[in-house]
């Protein structure tokens, strides 16, 4: 079962990850993988340019964890979608020392559902799982992951919703 860990920036997938892999899960880190997929630069955006098709087309499926913001671009049977609430989000990439239009970027990405939609774009329904991890630890949010992965507690997406902040900050 390869399970895909996917969100924008700052939700916790690595952190999470980390936790998985701490318990014995098989985990895969995308940014370890994508070396020979660059393909240049996005200096305005402060980006590395991936030839993505290419990635997906030659990526070998594991059993356990993939993680990373495009995750859900493989075909995998389960995939997870971090998500936190934009105002902690702004607060995490700071302390990360993200520049200003980059935190803007990735919060109005949050805001506005969009790796929730590019995973239901590919995947059915009955394998996708939404987790807010807007003040919870790594260990609450691995407990949670864990059980859907064994079919311990069902698929579940679409009842976030973060517009208001869209509306306070446009
Ligand atoms: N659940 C959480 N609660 C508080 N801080 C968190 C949480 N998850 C991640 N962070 C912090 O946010 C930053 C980004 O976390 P990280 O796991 O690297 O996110 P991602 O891999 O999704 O970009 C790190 O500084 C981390 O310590």
């Amino acid at each position: 079962m390869m399970c895909g860990i996917t969100g924008t920036p700052g939700t916790g997938k690595s952190m999470i990850a980390d936790e998985l892999a701490r318990r014995g899960h098989t985990v895969v880190h995308i940014t370890e993988t994508v070396g020979p997929y660059v393909t240049g630069e996005d200096e305005k955006r402060d980006v590395q340019i991936i030839d993505v098709d290419r990635w997906v087309a030659e990526f070998k499926p594991v059993d356990g964890f993939v993680e990373g913001h495009f995750a859900h671009l493989l075909p995998c049977d389960r995939v997870v979608v971090l998500r936190c609430r934009p105002d902690e989000l702004a607060a995490r990439l700071e302390q990360r020392k993200y520049r200003e239009a980059k935190i803007r970027e990735n919060t109005e990405a949050e805001a506005l559902d969009s790796c929730l939609i590019e995973t239901i774009e590919e995947h059915d329904p009955s394998h996708i799982f939404e987790l807010d991890t807007t003040g919870r630890d790594a260990a609450y949010c691995a407990d949670r992951i864990e059980a859907f992965v064994r079919g311990e507690i069902p698929a579940d997406f679409g009842h976030i919703d973060w517009s208001s902040y869209l509306e306070a900050h446009l």
